[in-house]
């Protein structure tokens, strides 16, 4: 099992209730340890998927399996799957409603069994790796937008997940606040897929990028490569800010 990827996606293709069609044969494996970068236009299904890996969406054609698990609608099966995929979304008030930074980040070990002094250092462990320790007894809606967002990575964390799956996460961030957060990211020991419309971003902690567009994947390799290649970032209706070049190696 230890050889599994950390995410294995295969051939999944998903309509929503109404008919449109989201997801049309998508597969992608992370192996484990890498971070990955999942672009594409607004419309391209990378929200759909994001849902898909840990099963909050099913009942199309393929398969998602995470570290050797396949995702099923069983319940034993979905709650273990809903640990090893930390899913945090763009906005951390989804994230946060308890009265405390360490409740809010206590919440899912709690769940999973955790109690005493288990839970305190597993807090403990999970604020660290997001340098919010000292803001552990605090109130999560008196923090500062961008130390919300990593209370909320550390919300995740705390459940030590096989993947931390990113939507957008410096989004709405100012410059500092993106940086601290980028190399708080980088010095996890964890797989992550990114979502993202911020190209630089993308380049800075991703080796590995992927490109889906009207639900395929159209563009799969070193993410320097593709921000490289004008014709298919327009192709994409993906942009670098002005003025700005990836560098060379
Ligand atoms: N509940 C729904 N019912 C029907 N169609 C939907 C639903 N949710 C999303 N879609 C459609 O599915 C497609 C993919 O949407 P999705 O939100 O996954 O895209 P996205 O890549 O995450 O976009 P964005 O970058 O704007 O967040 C879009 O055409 C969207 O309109």
């Amino acid at each position: 099992m230890s050889d599994a990827p950390s995410l294995d996606v295969r051939d999944v293709t998903y309509a929503y209730p109404d008919g449109h069609r989201a997801l049309d044969g998508v597969t992608l494996t992370v192996a484990r340890g890498e971070r990955v970068a999942l672009l594409g236009p607004n419309g391209a299904g990378k929200t759909t998927l994001v849902l898909h890996l840990n099963g909050i969406l099913g009942g199309g054609t393929g398969t998602v399996t995470v570290a050797g698990l396949t995702v099923s609608r069983d319940r034993a099966t979905l709650t273990e799957i809903r640990r090893r995929v930390g899913v945090v979304f763009q906005d951390p008030d989804d994230q946060l409603f308890l009265p405390t930074v360490a409740e809010d980040v206590a919440f899912g070990p709690a769940n999973l069994g955790l109690r005493g002094a288990e839970l305190d250092a597993r807090v403990d462990e999970a604020l660290d790796a997001v340098g919010m320790r000292e803001h552990r007894d605090r109130i999560p809606h008196h923090l500062s937008f961008g130390q919300r967002r990593r209370v909320a990575v550390a919300t995740v964390l705390a459940m030590r997940p096989e993947i931390l799956v990113l939507d957008e996460p410096s989004s709405n961030l100012d410059p500092a606040s993106r940086r601290e957060l980028a190399d708080i990211l980088r010095g996890l020991p964890v797989t992550v897929l990114m979502v993202t419309h911020d190209l630089p971003y993308a380049l800075e902690l991703c080796d590995r990028a992927v490109i889906l567009d009207a639900g395929r994947i159209t563009a799969d390799g070193p993410t320097r490569t593709l921000l490289a290649d004008p014709e298919l970032l327009a192709a994409h209706r993906l942009e670098l800010p002005y003025g700005f070049s990836v560098p060379a190696i």
